[in-house]
């Protein structure tokens, strides 16, 4: 049996998670590089929690200065068995309205400065990701949302910006002529590395405005994003303590088969593999590579 570890990467707004038991910042070195913070060890009802801000507390690295691998990474080496991210982000659709949750089934990927994989010269795998969502993840997350009464959205794409600036509203009405739902700047590569680390992963996307498309509404600033982030931090961390409060002790075996995604995706026959990038997988790829 595989015990659940419960990983959370808080986002914008999200630094800290109060009142937990055992908790302790340890920093957890990552052979991919510098983390964006320490990690928070805990544990809600005896259910192992590991939370690490995305941004760094203090809010000190910007989405392309964040080192995403050495974040995953170190959440594995952490014990993580599932993932989930909690991010702000602009709303696509009218029916999406500041202060709603989504829970993204899809993304697409329009970052093109950041390090998208553990893989490559002298170890190429090719992870699926026809469903980067963990469907057990979004069915406890919808229950947990049910049980604080936090309004939910279940699917949607998620647009994955490279950022820091926001949108022009051309960039914006294309995505929203592509069918998106919400945009973001940080959940790719993230649910991209969080495959290929064999975990499960979900994402909590929070309407924080409506970016620069909505006639009826102003641009998007920091400052607006800010004063809705105040009032969806308190319903997060209500969600996240539910969560880990009714989620299985026991890590339920993926039912898309996230949790043994490199079983069939390393290409690079043992003997030509490179010694020094096995080293440095131990952690991500240490079940199959022995
Ligand atoms: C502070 S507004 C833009 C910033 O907020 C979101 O971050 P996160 O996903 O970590 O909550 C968005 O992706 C941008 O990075
Ligand atoms: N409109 C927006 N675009 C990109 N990232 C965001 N995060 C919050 N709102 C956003």
């Amino acid at each position: 049996m595989v015990q659940s570890v419960l990983g959370i990467v808080g986002g914008s707004g999200f630094y800290n998670l109060p009142g937990l038991a055992h908790a302790e910042w340890r920093h957890i070195e990552s052979p991919w590089g510098t983390p964006s913070d320490a990690i928070l060890f805990a544990d809600i009802d005896g259910l192992p929690i590991r939370f690490l801000p995305r941004h760094g507390r203090g809010h000190k690295l910007s989405p392309s200065d964040i080192d995403y691998r050495a974040n995953v990474d170190a959440l594995k080496r952490a014990g993580v068995t599932d993932l989930v991210s909690v991010s702000a982000c602009g709303s696509l659709k009218k029916k999406y309205k500041p202060g709603d949750f989504v829970l993204p089934d899809q993304f697409i990927d329009r970052t093109f400065a950041r390090k998208t994989s553990f893989f490559g010269k002298g170890c190429v795998a090719h992870v699926a990701m026809g469903d980067p969502t963990s469907p057990l993840l979004h069915k406890a997350l919808e229950n947990a949302a049910k049980s604080e009464k936090i309004k939910m959205h279940r699917g949607g794409t998620y647009l994955a910006m490279e950022g820091p600036q926001f949108s022009t509203r051309a960039e914006s009405n294309l995505y929203r002529s592509w069918d998106c739902d919400v945009i973001g700047m940080t959940n790719m590569p993230e649910a991209k590395l969080a495959r290929e680390a064999e975990l499960c992963y979900a994402s909590v996307a929070m309407v924080t405005d409506y970016d620069c498309w909505h006639d009826d509404h102003a641009h998007v600033d920091v400052a607006a994003i800010i004063k809705v982030m105040q009032e969806n931090t308190g319903k997060a961390q209500r969600l996240v303590a539910r969560l880990a409060r009714d989620f299985p002790r026991e890590h339920p075996a993926c039912p898309i088969g996230s949790d043994k995604a490199l079983e069939v995706a390393i290409i690079t026959p043992p003997e030509a593999r490179d010694p020094e990038l096995l080293k440095k997988l131990d952690a991500v790829a240490g079940r199959v590579l022995g």
